[in-house]
This record gives C-alpha cells, sequence and structure tokens, in this order.
C-alpha cells in the first residue's frame, strides 16, 4: 500500500495541483474527469453536456477541451463561474426548478448525451443554500438527469460511501444500462469519494417519482440499520475465519462512527457471547482496567497474544483461532466458563472443569503452539513474497539487476543494523525451521531452553492423534489455495489475456445467475407498459417475493411452477450460506447466515458486484477539492462538516475479487470447451493429426466402435474431481492428457488440407472473377437473343443474316477491347506532379522523359556498333 496522502498543509499540494497548474485547470479535480473519461470515454461523442455543480469550472474546462468543437456546454453552480470559452454558465440552485427552467432555456429542446455532477455541499461559499446532504444532492442531479438526457446518455455523479451508498446505487442501476464505480488515481485516497458512471440511460417514458424522492429511496436505511446488525456480525465473523479475503464495505461507514480506527478492552472479548464478531470488528484490544492487567500477567497471556490484540487486522485465521483459544482458556481461568455452565447444568460442571486432566492440558498447549508456529511461518512467507515481488517491480523498471535481489534482501545488513554473522539470527532460522518443519508435521528435535515447542514424547502425541494431522493437512490445503489465488489475481494483473478471460466467466456465471427483475415479471402482456417504465413499487415489490421466495423456500416442493429468478436467486444465496456453514469453523455460524439473508438478497444485485469495484475509500473529513486553485476572486474557500466523514487507516478496505468457486469453474470450462470444439469441428472439419487418425481408423475398419470406447478408459479419464484444489484441476486440465498416436497419413491429410486453403483465392479475387463470368454470361445471352432475332426476319438473305449472327456471337464471346494505357511523360507541366495529369482520360502510367532519351540512344549505340562491325 502506497503511502497515505495528505489532505492538509503542504500534502494537498500534489502532483496534480501541480498539474493543474501547469495546465491552467482551475481546480486539480480536473484531472478526476480527464481519467474518467480516458477509462470510460464519453465526451469525445458527446454533442451537450450539463455540468451541475461546475464552479470554478475545472470539469467545464475539460468537457470543452474533449468534447467536438460547436458543442453544447452549460455549467451550473451557486457560485458564479468564471467565464470559459464555448461554455454557457449561471448560477442557481440544481435543487430548485429555477435551476430547471433555466437549464431549459438554454438546452431549447437538445438533449443533453453527458450529465455531470461533482457537487458537495458545505464546500462552497453559499453556506445557507447548500443545506442538502450529499446523496440528497445526488439525487437531485439525477433528477435533472432523468430530465435532459438523452437516451444512451452518460449521467456521472461523485458519490461518498455512505449508508444511502447502496440504495443510490440501486436507484441508478434501474435507469442506466451500466452502472460503474470507480475512484480516479487523481481522487485522494483520504477521501471518501467515489465517482459512479451511469451509462446506457434507458430514458423511459415515465419514472416513478419515488425513485428520485429522497424520502423514498432513503427510507429503508432506518428500517435496514437496526436489522443490519446481523450483517455486520456476519461480516465480522468473516473477517476472522477468512481473513485474507478483504471485504468491501457494502454498508458504508457506521452510524456516528466515521473513524474505522476501533479498540476495546479485552475484558470486552473475553465477556462476550459473540466474541468473533469482536475479533472481526475491531483493530486493537487493550488491557486498560486493573483487571485487565492482571490477566496481561498471566502466563497463558504469552507475548504472542499481546502482540496479536494490539493489531488484529493483520493476523490469519491461525492467530484468530489461537487468541479464541486464549480466551477460552482465561474464561476457565478466571472461572468464567465454569460460572456459564453452571446456570446451564448445575454444578456438576464445575467439577469437570477443575477436572481438566493433564493430557488435555498438553494436547492445548500444543495446539497452541502449532497455530502460533503456523502464524509465524506465514508471516515470514507473507514477508518474503512481498520482498521478492517489490524486487520483480525495481527489476521491470528496470531500477535494479538481478543480482541486486540478495543484497536486496539483507538492506538491513548492509545498512549496518544488522550483524551479516549474527550467530543470533542462525539461531533463530533454526528455530522458525524447526517450527516451521513442526508445522507441517515432520518430527522435531526439539532444544532444551526452547520453550516455544513442545517436548519430543508430546510432539509424537500429537502425530499420532489423527485429528491433529487432518487439522495439519487443511492448513497447508488452505494456505496452498490462498497462494493459488493470490498468484492467479497476480497473474491476472500482469497479463490482460487472462483477465478478459476471467471476466467473461464472471459474465457467463452473472448472466445464468441473473437475468433481471424485468426478464422476472414478464408474466403478461399487460405489464410491459409499467415494466418499461420501470415502477417503484413494482420494484419494491419484487424485492419482497425475493424475499418471500426465499424464506418459503425450504418448505417449498420441488415440483411447483417453474421457478421464478427470485427463487434461483435464493437458491444461489442460499447455496452460499451453505458454503459458509461448511467452512471450517470454530463457532456455529448457522445462525449469522440466516441473519444476513435479507440483506444478502439486497446486495446481491448484478448491478453491486460492479459498483464495487473500487479502490480503498478513506475516511476523510470534508471533500477533497475544497482546497481548489484560486482564481481571480472566485476561489471556494474550505468548508467541513460533511455528513460522512471517513478518516485515516485505509487497509481496512480492499477490493478482492470475488472468484467463482473453483471446483464448478473447472467443470463449467469443461462443457464449454466441448461445445466450442464441437461447434469448430462441423464449421471446419477435423483439425487435429489426433482426430484424423481416429477417423481414418474408423474409416478403414481398423478401430471397431467398442475399441473406440475401451480405448477411453485410460488412466487419465473417469477421474473424481471432487474435493480436489483449484490449483491441481487447473494444472491438470494443462497437462494430464493421454498422448493419443497419430499416422504419417493423418499428418499428410492435414497438411494437404492446410495447403488447399492456403491455395485458395483470397475472397475479393474470387468475387471479382465470379463477376466477371456471370457479366460474360449475360453478354452471350443477349448476342443469343439479339441473332435469334435477326434469324427469323425476312427482311435479309440467308448469307446476310448468317454474317450478322456471326459478327453478333464474335461480340459476345468476345472478352472486350483491353482497356489502352496512355503514357504520359513525366516533363512539362506533368513533372513532379502526384495524382491524374491535366486533360489525361483513362487509363495512364507515368513514364520518365529520360527513359525515353536512354532508348533512343542506346539504339543509336547498337545501330553503330553494327555498321562498325560490318566495315
Ligand atoms: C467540488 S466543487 C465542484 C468542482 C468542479 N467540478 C470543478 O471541476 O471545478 C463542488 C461545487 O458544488 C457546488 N454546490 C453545492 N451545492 C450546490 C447546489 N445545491 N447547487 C449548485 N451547486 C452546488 C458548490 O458551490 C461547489 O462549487
Amino acid at each position: 500500500m502506497g503511502k497515505a496522502q495528505k489532505k492538509t498543509g503542504k500534502g494537498r499540494l500534489d502532483k496534480y495541483y501541480k498539474l493543474a497548474k501547469e495546465q491552467g485547470y482551475r481546480a486539480r479535480s480536473a484531472f478526476k474527469l480527464i481519467q474518467l473519461n480516458k477509462k470510460y470515454s464519453f465526451l469525445e461523442s458527446a454533442r451537450c453536456c450539463i455540468d451541475l455543480c461546475a464552479a470554478p469550472g475545472g470539469w467545464l474546462q475539460v468537457a470543452s477541451k474533449y468534447m467536438p468543437a460547436n458543442s453544447l456546454i452549460v455549467g451550473v453552480d451557486l457560485v458564479p463561474i468564471k467565464p470559459i470559452p464555448r461554455v454557457s454558465t449561471f448560477a442557481a440552485d440544481i435543487t430548485t426548478s429555477h435551476c430547471r427552467n433555466l437549464l431549459r432555456g438554454e438546452l431549447k429542446d437538445w438533449k443533453a448525451d453527458v450529465v455531470l455532477h461533482d457537487g458537495a455541499p458545505n464546500v462552497g461559499t453559499a453556506w445557507v443554500q447548500d443545506a442538502y446532504s450529499q446523496s440528497e444532492l445526488v439525487l437531485m442531479s439525477l433528477k435533472l438527469a432523468v430530465e435532459f438526457l438523452a437516451k444512451g446518455g452518460t449521467f456521472v455523479t461523485k458519490v461518498f460511501r455512505s449508508v444511502d451508498y447502496n440504495n443510490l446505487i440501486w436507484v441508478f442501476s434501474q435507469l442506466f444500462g451500466k452502472v460503474e464505480a470507480t475512484k480516479p488515481p487523481s481522487s485522494r485516497n483520504v477521501s471518501a469519494e467515489i465517482f459512479v458512471v451511469c451509462r446506457d440511460f434507458h430514458a423511459p417514458k415515465q419514472v416513478d417519482p419515488k425513485f428520485l424522492d429522497p424520502k423514498h429511496v432513503f427510507k429503508d436505511l432506518a428500517v435496514s440499520a437496526s436489522t443490519d446488525k446481523g450483517s455486520n456480525s456476519a461480516n465480522a465473523q468473516l473477517n476472522v475465519f477468512q481473513p485474507e479475503k478483504k471485504r468491501r464495505k457494502r454498508d458504508g461507514y457506521e452510524d456516528g462512527n466515521y473513524t474505522l480506527f476501533k479498540s476495546v478492552g479485552v475484558s470486552e472479548f473475553v465477556r462476550s457471547s459473540d466474541p468473533v464478531s469482536i475479533l472481526g470488528s475491531v483493530n486493537q484490544m487493550t488491557f486498560d482496567t486493573d483487571e485487565e492487567k492482571q490477566w496481561a500477567s498471566l502466563d497463558i497471556t504469552s507475548a504472542d497474544v499481546k502482540v496479536n490484540l494490539d493489531d488484529l487486522k493483520v493476523l490469519g485465521k491461525g492467530d484468530f483461532k489461537a487468541l479464541l483459544r486464549w480466551r477460552t482458556k482465561l474464561r476457565e481461568d478466571i472461572g468464567l466458563e465454569g460460572k456459564a455452565e453452571e446456570d446451564d447444568d448445575g454444578n456438576e460442571e464445575v467439577v469437570e472443569i477443575a477436572n481438566v486432566d493433564e493430557e488435555q492440558q498438553i494436547q492445548d498447549e500444543l495446539e497452541r503452539l502449532n497455530a502460533e508456529a503456523t502464524a509465524r511461518s506465514k508471516r515470514d512467507r507473507r514477508k518474503a513474497n512481498e520482498v521478492r515481488q517489490r524486487t520483480i517491480q525495481r527489476m521491470q523498471l528496470q531500477m535494479t539487476a538481478p543480482m541486486d535481489i540478495g543484497l536486496d534482501q539483507r538492506d538491513s545488513v548492509l545498512a549496518g543494523d544488522e550483524d551479516i554473522f549474527d550467530l543470533g539470527e542462525a539461531e533463530r532460522d533454526m528455530r522458525r525451521n524447526g517450527a516451521a518443519r513442526f508445522a507441517r508435521g515432520d518430527a522435531v528435535e526439539t532444544d532444551e531452553d526452547e520453550d516455544e515447542l513442545p517436548s519430543g514424547e508430546g510432539s509424537e502425541e500429537v502425530l499420532d492423534s489423527e485429528d491433529e494431522l487432518e487439522k495439519r493437512t487443511r492448513a497447508l490445503e488452505d494456505d496452498i489455495d490462498d497462494l493459488y489465488s493470490a498468484y492467479r489475481e497476480r497473474l491476472a494483473e500482469r497479463d490482460a489475456k487472462f483477465k478478459v478471460k476471467e471476466a467473461r466467466k464472471k459474465d457467463k456465471v452473472r448472466e445464468e445467475e441473473w437475468h433481471g427483475i424485468g426478464a422476472a415479471q414478464d408474466s403478461g402482456e399487460d405489464d410491459s407498459e409499467e415494466e418499461q417504465e420501470g415502477g417503484w413499487d413494482k420494484v419494491q415489490n419484487s424485492k419482497v417475493q425475493d424475499e418471500n421466495s426465499s424464506s418459503d423456500e425450504d418448505s417449498s416442493d420441488e415440483d411447483k411452477e417453474p421457478p421464478s429468478i427470485g427463487h434461483k436467486r435464493a437458491r444461489l444465496l442460499g447455496d452460499d450460506a451453505n458454503r459458509r456453514k461448511k467452512a471450517r469453523l470454530v463457532t456455529d455460524l448457522g445462525a449469522m447466515a440466516h441473519n444476513s439473508r435479507a440483506t444478502d438478497l439486497w446486495f446481491s444485485q448484478d448491478v453491486f458486484s460492479g459498483a464495487g469495484d473500487v479502490a480503498n475509500i478513506e475516511d476523510s473529513e470534508e471533500d477533497e477539492d475544497q482546497g481548489m486553485l484560486s482564481i481571480g476572486g472566485d476561489s471556494i474557500s474550505s468548508g467541513s462538516n460533511m455528513p460522512e466523514t471517513p478518516t485515516e487507516d485505509e487497509d481496512d478496505f480492499e477490493v478482492v475479487p470475488q472468484e467463482p468457486d473453483d471446483a464448478t469453474m473447472w467443470d463449467a470450462d469443461d462443457k464449454n470447451e466441448d461445445e466450442v470444439k464441437q461447434a469448430l469441428v462441423k464449421s471446419r472439419g477435423l483439425l487435429t493429426a489426433e482426430a484424423v487418425t481416429l477417423a481414418q481408423q474408423l474409416v478403414n475398419r481398423q478401430k471397431t466402435k467398442t475399441e473406440l470406447l475401451n480405448d477411453g478408459f485410460t488412466r487419465y479419464s473417469l477421474n473424481s474431481k471432487e474435493d480436489l484444489p483449484a490449483w491441481f484441476l487447473d494444472d491438470e486440465s494443462k497437462y494430464y492428457k493421454a498422448n493419443i498416436p497419430v499416422t504419417k497419413e493423418a499428418i499428410a491429410a492435414l497438411r494437404a488440407k492446410q495447403r488447399a486453403l492456403d491455395a485458395r483465392p483470397i475472397k475479393k479475387i474470387a468475387e471479382a472473377k465470379a463477376r466477371k463470368k456471370f457479366k460474360a454470361a449475360q453478354k452471350l445471352e443477349r448476342a443469343l437473343r439479339k441473332a435469334e432475332g435477326i434469324t427469323q426476319t425476312d427482311e435479309l438473305t440467308e448469307r446476310e443474316k448468317a454474317k450478322q449472327v456471326e459478327k453478333l456471337l464474335h461480340k459476345g464471346l468476345s472478352k472486350g477491347k483491353k482497356k489502352e494505357v496512355e503514357l504520359v511523360v513525366a516533363k512539362g507541366a506533368h513533372k513532379g506532379i502526384k495524382g491524374r495529369p491535366k486533360g489525361v482520360k483513362g487509363r495512364y502510367t507515368m513514364v520518365d522523359a529520360r527513359m525515353k532519351k536512354e532508348v533512343r540512344a542506346k539504339k543509336r549505340k547498337e545501330k553503330e556498333n553494327k555498321k562498325r562491325r560490318r566495315v
């Protein structure tokens, strides 16, 4: 992750600020529009653009630069905008009908191809007027966009990640074909703003006013806020059990909490009935109170536990498990676990806890050490990977030579921070390796004073335990899976083709899963009109239907009516929940899947998946463009108190592209490949030597059908793919293939086919030849018709008739006169001209004047030579 960008002091005068100054843009935000346009190219083809909230005019300058000449560009803002060539501007509040009328007056009967909105309340000078919140302002701008946009038009708006975010995106998706949220590089990381580019405006004849009414659009937030707790807790749980997968913050920031960093006392975690949620939702746990400090000094609270509690966001699954184990032990120590069970089952449980036998303790301790060792080795591997990655990057940028790699990794040694021959380091390495081996299940020789590793006996016991072995194997498998998905992500970043392939796969999966609300509602003819117009209630109903259908799902039987899309989606979500349930968890997460179902349904909509592809969004106190360049007297003063005010830590939100389930992907691949191959064979015949060999053998009766079938049962066929890791299946599909013999004849046949293909004239020549043939046939036909007329006339003698017919047929069969080519000497007026010389008609060739003279001179010389020889 790069350095956090500063929004204050000199930090805000960044490269885009300087670039804006250099290139004469009035605000650094101009680069945001440039970058958005670079990605989506909406300005080049636009003839009319409206910029809402345009002051001081940076976006207007960009629009005027990138849009075709003579385009109509109109800018509106609360404050007047200094004139810009080719742009009309006026001051108005975009939330008023006055502004609407002014825009109508400017546009006359034109429709806009692009509507831009970069507005932010409280950053202008008109404090009293801009009382609207950001989300409401966005909705107001959408209202204007809906009125003025042409069909297929583009609406670009700035939104902030807040609780309203998803509702806004949902509304956009009802009105536009494509909705994508993006954060251009020039938008500061510390700003919570993102830009939503809505393309392909549906231009419905009528829009239900509820779509544009803040009261309706943001209404179910209040309801969902309370129910959202379930989803928050689900997210928190996922943070713990799949910490590698960074989740997008779909539901925006918690109400009233715009700082991302959260710290709680350890006792909250220890006493909580839902410790996993706490682990997943806070950054740090501290030992503050006297009681907590006492816990910190206990033996079970190892240094690792303290370090882990200090920064929970960097922990892996193993670390979280270790913390949960530590909590259990602590609760046992302080009698909490006993008390809780006492309540349920009476005093017997306390006795049981007191009788935890020694063996169990050793077992627990081993588990803990095991987890620690795995976590450590994981961290080391991650670090090593990062270093390697950085080195490769530097090599790609030609900042370093390959020989530097070793040196790079030991920078600290070179800097003198460490001793090259540091025995301590070597010892630590040995220990690490030992721990790693232990984690792998190899026999470990332990040091006497190595207090982290268990005694030989203990470890053997662990190795003997099947459970333990299985756990380790699973952990290893998880590691490899993680590494593989990281590898695929890297591949996707580097290889554009791979990315496109993956995207196509995802698109297909999505298309199969989701056919849109319109399709689901397509029940009768009467509905069509309403569908086109898109009624709020209708969509809301469909949402409710979806939810109902998902809740009824369990009770409903299979052979009902054809399943609706809602059912389909609900089933998919159900599968998803099941999958999550199946994951190896310490705690039962069944309830979590149930709680978040409604939320899942809502956010699982196709459009949210595209819209979520946003870079990290950070908290910030204000809109980042408050510090615009000062232009004359029009400088915009800095404001504050944005309602959605995120800050600090960027690491919390990272985009993790959601990959489809690997195993099914593999299967689906096979099916598609097969279909594609079959289609190819149909259109082009057999393409491989293996296929031709088999075909020849079948035709020549060298192979019977039964033999062919039997040949299909090899060690390569019918291998079960169940439970195999994705990386393995991917690899197998590439390399684990039967080596089918081919014959010389098959190869010769393929080559001959290829040669024939190569020898075929290209399409244009073939067409020209066919045209010529057709014309010749027509000509002959005409001649024959005329000849027939001549033979039937009585006015001519037989001799005359024969002569004329002969003439006609000769003409009909002749290929026509060869067009003569005129030679034009390139001298005088024709010297050095390009194109057709004046006064020349038909075909011509330019010839060099010099050539004529030289030919004459040559002839003359030959003549003279002949004469001399005779003499
Ligand atoms: C970030 S600035 C726009 C910068 C502009 N895109 C540029 O490149 O120069 C936000 C603007 O929104 C304007 N604004 C806020 N509320 C408004 C409203 N209700 N009507 C019109 N403009 C508004 C502010 O006056 C401010 O100039």
